[in-house]
């Protein structure tokens, strides 16, 4: 699902403006790491594409329809095919896997099955489906408050595989996993979006695991974006500039392609 942003700012109630003119474009299919120093507005950007904030000015405009002007059920349209993976899923502590990953689809469902689905499991393959491709298949019917952070967030990443949407949004999500599960997570993610030309967006603190996977590579700082690039072009000497610190301290490459 494409969309554009134009001139994007946003400013939170204790005035700190975590957007400053930002704009972009994505088409349908196209799979985009956004990486940057921490505090630079990744999560608010995803979270304006999420339709879960207003922008103070600019413009958002997601598979030709503005949320902020369409009807109540355009809107409610919009948002089940939005998928959107947090950094720390949402996610009861007592809830099942299983329920957590039905809750993909409440969006899409009519009331009556999403009610059911939070009581009974009105789907046990899929949900099983989506484990097995995070290597997570055996936690099922566990409740999420026994699992690991990195467990946690598979399960939000097998939530947002069930729901299928066509704007993948996808806020580090791989920040507490060991290396290989990391891969395999943005490999599963990749070849999701590959698969349904669904457009995938990923905020990475992990550059290594941004450059190896996503072909396009924005950088954002301060609010601002820096660059937007191929990978191909993604020099060090532009790594070392975003991630520099006011105090004027520059990286080592090492520590940033292992972050
Ligand atoms: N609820 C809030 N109220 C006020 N300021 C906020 C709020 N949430 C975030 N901010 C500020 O907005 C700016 C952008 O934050 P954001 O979470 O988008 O950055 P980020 O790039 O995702 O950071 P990180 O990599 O650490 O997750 C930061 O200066 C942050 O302190």
């Amino acid at each position: 699902m494409a969309f554009i942003v134009q001139q994007l700012s946003f400013e939170h109630a204790n005035g700190t403006r975590a957007l400053k003119g930002v704009s972009l474009a994505a088409k349908s299919g196209e799979c985009i790491a956004i990486i940057g120093p921490s505090g630079s507005g990744k999560t608010t950007l995803l979270n304006m594409l999420a339709t879960g904030l207003k922008p103070t000015t600019g413009m958002v405009e997601i598979d030709g329809t503005n949320p902020w002007s369409a009807s109540k059920k355009v809107l409610k349209n919009l948002r089940a095919n939005i998928g959107l993976v947090h950094q720390s899923p949402p996610i009861p502590s007592r809830q099942r896997v299983i329920t957590a990953i039905l809750a993909g689809r409440l969006g899409q469902w009519p009331l009556w099955k999403s009610i059911v689905s939070l009581i009974y499991p009105v789907d046990i393959e899929g949900p099983q489906a989506c484990l097995e491709r995070l290597e997570l298949s055996d936690r099922l019917f566990e409740r999420c408050d026994c699992l690991s952070g990195g467990q946690l967030q598979r399960v939000g990443v097998a939530r947002a595989l069930y729901q299928a949407p066509k704007l993948l949004l996808a806020d580090e999500p791989v920040s507490a996993m060991d290396p290989v599960l990391s891969d395999l997570t943005i490999r599963q993610l990749i070849e999701e979006a590959h698969s349904r030309d669904a457009t995938l967006l990923a905020s990475l603190h992990a550059v290594d695991i941004a450059l190896r996977w996503f072909p396009r590579i924005i950088g954002i700082r301060d609010g601002e974006i820096a660059f937007d690039l191929p990978a191909s072009e993604v020099s060090e000497s532009l790594l070392k500039e975003l991630y520099s610190s006011e105090m004027g301290i520059l990286p080592k490459q090492d520590n940033l392609l292992t972050a």
